[in-house]
């Protein structure tokens, strides 16, 4: 079980300050060259610029923790199941540093208090873990161990489904291929049928 702030659900640990930007720049005047590009030509020289303000916004979870978007806590008596799915979501691919994007489903049952979060939280919280190098794998654990520290929910359910450019762009090749990730804790461990309950709603049957 995670941790939280500071515990060991962090691969890296958020850096305050966010990226280097004009390490970033020197980095990718570097790239171009050794593809035997012209860095200085039109339509490159802002191109390492430019390449680092994408950086800074498709890494900026690196900055980012989680209870910082959990911040909306509230008990509103329900203790039922929550779900919010098809929440899309891009992310890169930590081996090759190419996207992958998807949906993520994100179900959980708030605690006998009916402590629930606002249903944007819920998409706040994919992103923070998503604008960090990833795994599909470790994406899908890490929101799930935020949602059960910071929501103490009965249970958690996250289902991400994606396709890795890395798979179709370049390498294997196989477009359209989709890797299908769960993670399920709490009462969605313990009892198949709240697991079918919810699988059955981020498939789309009743
Ligand atoms: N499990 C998992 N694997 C991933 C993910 N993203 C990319 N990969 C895989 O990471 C692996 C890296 O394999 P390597 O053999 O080190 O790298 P590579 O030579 O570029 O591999 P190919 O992609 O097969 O050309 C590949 O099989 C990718 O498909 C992910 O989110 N989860
Ligand atoms: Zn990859």
């Amino acid at each position: 079980m995670s941790t939280g702030a500071g515990g060991d659900i962090f691969t890296t640990e958020p850096s305050a300050a966010g990226v280097d930007q004009p390490r970033i720049e020197k980095a990718v005047r570097e790239i171009l060259l050794a593809i035997g590009e012209d860095p200085d030509r039109d339509g490159l020289v802002d191109t390492p610029a430019r390449v680092a303000r994408a950086y800074q916004e498709q890494f900026a979870g690196l900055s980012q923790r989680p209870e910082e978007v959990l911040t909306t806590v509230f008990e509103a008596g329900h203790d039922e199941m929550v779900l919010v799915k098809d929440i899309e979501m891009y992310s890169t691919c930590e081996h090759h540093l190419v996207p992958f994007h998807g949906s993520a489903h994100i179900g959980y049952i708030p605690n006998t208090n009916g402590q629930i979060t606002g249903l944007s939280k819920l998409a706040r919280l994919v992103d923070v873990f998503a604008r960090r190098p990833q795994v599909q794998e470790r994406l899908t654990t890490e929101i799930a161990d935020a949602l059960m520290d910071y929501l103490d929910p009965r249970g958690v359910i996250v289902v991400i489904e994606a396709e890795h450019l890395c798979m179709t762009m370049r390498g294997v090749r196989k477009p359209g291929a989709k890797t299908v990730t769960s993670a399920v804790r709490g009462v969605f461990a313990k009892r198949d049928r709240t697991r079918a309950e919810a699988m059955s709603l981020i498939i789309g049957h009743s």
